[in-house]
């Protein structure tokens, strides 16, 4: 925490500090791909991606630790109704990770990916956003510093996931009031909606985006006001992961809210992010068309936890083996382009 001023001073003086990429990493990444053995750009999207792992990294690519992190919180707007299921599901969901039952956990074994969860105060939900701010000033950024531990074990990959009943709703707001349009631009069935829900649903987060409109212009007020505490770590941990220059792969409608958050303070913020997927939640692609990012992925996937981002880690880590592992033409005796 500042001890020279508001809280958000240090938030705001790590985003003046970012690392860039590393651009000999980078360039020598693209030489070795030229020398492969495989006609020049066959790999389409996996070069670029082995290429984007260099220039963070700052090395030859590769992938020992990767680590999804699953940051779950409670929403105090979930009493308005916004979500097709309770606010104990976010708890109980923490138990299911514990035990190995949900999908996260299958598809981090399928992959070798390790998974840690970070529960975030779950007896205490935020301040119901269509009254009141969600979060202190002090309390969100505390949550983004805790956010921030999630690179203690230094994975060399980082995925960005969470569980939140009621999220959906608070994710749609921070996009309506980073990128304008109105709520039920924004609104989409979250956890399962038939139309009637998704209309009361955008009633209420408009009523948040009314009660908090002279606020709005700065994007840590949105954050706090308009977020959550899953929203606000998520955040703290893809700015802690530019600090220490790790790649990261956000998964979809609401962990791209927290890094719009970023976006919205500074345009090169996410660089050193990849959209791991496009999510069926209306409103997502919006949000990636806002900030000039492509997903790898378009599974149809709507259920968060991080699936979506470690579905793209899949390919990342195939798009390093083939950088690191294929033959050169020299090396296998291949005749290069006549
Ligand atoms: O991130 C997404 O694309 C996404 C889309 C729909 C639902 N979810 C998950 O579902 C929960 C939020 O949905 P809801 O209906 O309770 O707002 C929360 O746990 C999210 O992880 C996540
Ligand atoms: C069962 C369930 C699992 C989830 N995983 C992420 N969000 C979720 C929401 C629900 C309702």
């Amino acid at each position: 925490m500042s001890a020279t001023g508001l809280p958000f001073d240090d938030i705001r003086a790590l985003i003046a500090s970012m690392p860039g990429p590393d651009v000999r990493a980078r360039h020598d990444a693209r030489h070795r791909q030229e020398e492969l053995t495989k006609p020049s750009g066959s790999l389409g999207r996996l070069e670029e991606i082995a290429e984007w792992m260099a220039a963070w990294q700052g090395r030859a690519p590769s992938v020992d630790r990767p680590v999804v992190a699953v940051f779950a919180g409670n929403h105090g707007v979930a009493a308005r109704g916004v979500s097709a299921y309770p606010s104990s599901v976010t708890q109980a969901m923490v138990e299911n990770f514990a035990a190995g039952g949900a999908a996260i956990n299958q598809l981090c074994a399928t992959f070798d990916l390790g998974l840690k969860v970070f529960d975030l105060a779950l007896d205490y939900p935020t301040g119901d956003i269509s009254r009141e701010a969600a979060l202190s000033e002090k309390d969100c950024a505390a949550t983004m510093a805790f956010g921030m531990e999630c690179l203690a074990g230094e994975p060399d990959l980082l995925c960005i996931g969470e569980m939140g009943i009621g999220n959906t709703a608070v994710a749609a707001a921070i996009f309506a009031a980073l990128f304008g349009g109105t709520a039920a631009e924004w609104t989409g069935a979250g956890t399962g909606h038939d139309a009637a829900g998704i209309r009361a649903k955008a009633a209420v987060v408009q009523e948040a985006l009314d009660l908090h409109a002279p606020h709005l212009g700065d994007p840590l007020e949105v954050l706090r006001r308009l977020g959550g505490r899953e929203i606000a770590a998520m955040a703290g941990a893809i700015l802690a992961a530019r600090q220490q220059r790790v790649p990261v792969i956000v998964d979809g409608f609401v962990a791209t809210a927290a890094a719009a958050v970023l976006f919205a303070m500074d345009r090169s913020a996410l660089d050193h992010c990849l959209f791991g997927h496009v999510s069926a939640e209306t409103g997502h692609q919006r949000a990636l068309q806002a900030m000039g990012k492509v997903p790898v992925l378009a599974l149809g996937m709507r259920l968060g936890e991080g699936t979506g981002a470690a579905m793209a880690a899949a390919v990342v880590k195939a798009a390093v083996a083939c950088h690191t592992g294929m033959a050169t033409f020299t090396q296998a005796g291949v005749a290069g382009p006549a």
